[in-house]
This record gives structure tokens, sequence and C-alpha cells, in this order.
């Protein structure tokens, strides 16, 4: 395809329109899912998010902060919305949180309102996102865990987001838990864990993970996180033979780092001494993004975005580089190329 061509279709006709294909729609016919990139790493760079923290209040005290890299994120390519609600449990935010009295209530609410109001400029969908709790880490409480994501479930659902995304998981073990309440809505539900080609952090291979969470009730399994595209693409390797070995079916999604982690350790960029404040010498370049999106392409792999390090000049090189497999330009080389 010619990627100097028009879009097939206006992507605000159909935003407006209010006919924006689901999820699964979209990846049961085949087509390329761009994700967005990292919004925590992000906006604690441009002064909205404590590192250490790494709580979302940026969603209730600075939502234009928010809005603005969401539209970025949609103008580069982004097919997905997240929901800026990384830890946006009351627990993390008694925890480590910087708030004072703002709640998680608040914060996911507030946040879903933004992402809905940024996808409707465009032809994205909205994902509301859980990550890993402390009540696992503290007491391993099954039901504790599961009333912690209900609780965000439950504005999820008032809000109306489009699917649910249970990321950034260290353990098999809560992500199958997370899904678990997450599938009860009826939602389509993506689990992504950040972990190395070793497995989890119980040792667990990634291919008996990819069948644990999709027996959980995942229609979308893969990688978030924690290392570069390279061992990413590995570890989604892993959980793909997993489940053909158990005859199982699900979409694959992947979204690592933006930065370059060759030691591909067990424990992710945490543990590296750049952490969190010197990644910038790590950090990809479009050529790497371009490469990067070939190679998940081509191992069958529909959901394709970034993690902690993708900036939105990094999902628009992946949208660039598959632009004849979906058949469009993002908003932003048009824009580009009529004004050059
Ligand atoms: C530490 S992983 C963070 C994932 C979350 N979706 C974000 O981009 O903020
Ligand atoms: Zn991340």
């Amino acid at each position: 395809a010619d990627i100097t061509e028009e879009p097939r279709v206006s992507l605000k006709a159909m935003a407006l329109a209010g006919r924006k294909k689901g999820l699964l729609q979209r990846l049961d016919a085949g087509e390329v899912v761009i994700g967005d990139g990292g919004y925590v790493i992000a906006l604690e760079r441009r002064g909205y998010v404590k590192a250490g923290h790494w709580t979302t209040e940026a969603a209730v005290e600075h939502p234009e902060a928010v809005r603005q890299l969401h539209r970025e994120f949609l103008r580069a390519g982004a097919n997905v919305l997240q929901s800026f609600t990384f830890y946006s449990s009351d627990e993390k935010l008694k925890i480590g949180g910087s708030a004072g009295n703002i709640t998680s209530q608040q914060i996911n609410e507030a946040a879903c309102d933004i992402a809905r109001e940024i996808a409707n400029e465009g032809d994205a969908l909205v994902a509301g996102c859980v990550s890993q709790t402390p009540a696992y880490a503290i007491t391993k409480s099954e039901s504790e865990v599961k009333a912690i994501i209900k609780k965000q479930l439950d504005v999820f659902v008032a809000k109306g987001v489009d699917f649910l995304i249970a990321e950034f998981f260290r353990h098999v073990e809560e992500a199958a838990w997370a899904v678990e309440v997450l599938q009860s809505s009826g939602k389509p539900v993506a689990a992504t864990l950040c972990m190395s080609p070793e497995g989890d952090k119980h040792g667990v291979s990634p291919g008996d993970c990819a069948v644990r969470l999709v027996k959980a009730g995942a229609k979308i399994v893969g990688i978030n996180c924690h290392l570069d595209p390279t061992c990413a693409l590995k570890t989604v390797k892993l959980m793909k033979e997993g489940l053909e070995a158990a005859n199982l079916k699900a979409h694959l999604m992947v979204q690592p780092l933006g930065f370059h982690t060759p030691e591909c350790n067990r424990e992710g960029y945490c543990v590296l001494p750049e952490f969190p404040f010197a990644l910038e010498s790590r950090a990809m370049t479009r050529w790497d993004m371009q490469k990067y999106a070939r190679e998940a392409y081509n191992m069958g792999i529909r959901y394709i975005g970034g993690c902690c390090g993708f900036e939105p000049y990094h999902i628009r090189a992946l949208a660039e580089e598959l632009a004849p497999e979906r058949g469009l330009l993002t908003p932003s080389f048009r824009e580009a190329r009529a004004l050059g």
C-alpha cells in the first residue's frame, strides 16, 4: 500500500458517528491495534508525577497535563488510550501516594473522563487499567486483592470504558485474580505481566502464565514494561508457544520499555543503577522502534504499543512502520506532510 494515500476513513467522522469498532472486533479481523506509551514516566519528567510513588494524582490535580499527553499519543497513531490510573487504589495511595486527601475513586473517575474526552477526538478506544496491589505483597489475600480490583472496576464500568487491562503484574497468581474480577463485567480483558523470559516472580514459565491468564478469562495476553522490545518479544514468543501447546486461543499483546536493557535481567529496569533518573542514554530511537514494530508484527502480535520510556514520537514510529498494514496514516504525519 502507498502510505502517502489519504486514510480510507475519516477518523473524526467515524468518532462522531460513535461507530468505533471494539477491540475484539478489530483483533478478530486481523487488524493491527497500536497501543499508547508510558504515562507515569513521561509525566514524572514533566513534573506531574512523583518518582518512587508513581501514583496518578495528576488526573485530579493537573488534568491538562494528562489530557495533553493522551492527545499526543492519539495524534501519534494510538488506537487505545489507557486510563491514567496506575497504582490507583486507596491502599497504594496511603502507602506511597503524595496526595493527602485525594481518593482513588476521584482519580479513577477523572482519569476515565479525560481519556474519553480525548479518545473522542479520534479513533481510539478507552481502556480502564489496573496494576499490582500492595495487598498481594503484604497479605497474599485473594479476597483483599479482588476487593481492591473490584472497586476500580466499578468506576470503569460506571464510566463506560471500552475494555480493561490488567498490567504490570509480577506474579501471574495475582494477575489471574485481577482478570477473574475484570471479566465479570462482560468487557474484553487484556492481561500483561512484567516478567523476563525466565518467568514470573514465583518462577512460573511464560507459557504457563499465558495459559493461566487465558483460563482466567483474558482474551489478550502478553508483556508490558520492565524490559526492552527484544526481551519482551522473546517472552511473548514463549507465551505463544505455551498457548499453542495447550490448544488455547488468545490475541497477543506487547508493550515493552522504550529503553534498551540488553541485560534482560529478571527484575527489569527498576534494579538498574540508572533507574529512574538517568535512563536517557538507554532511550531507543525511532529506527529501533520501526524494527521492533516489524518484528512484533511478523511474530503474529497484533496489539503493539509501549510502556515506560515510550514518548509520543516512538508510538508514531510504530504507527508509521505499520501504516501499509493498517491502511492508515497518523494525523500528525498527515498534517506534517500538508505543511511540508
Ligand atoms: C510502570 S508501568 C506504567 C504503566 C502505565 N500504563 C503508565 O504508562 O503509566
Ligand atoms: Zn512501564
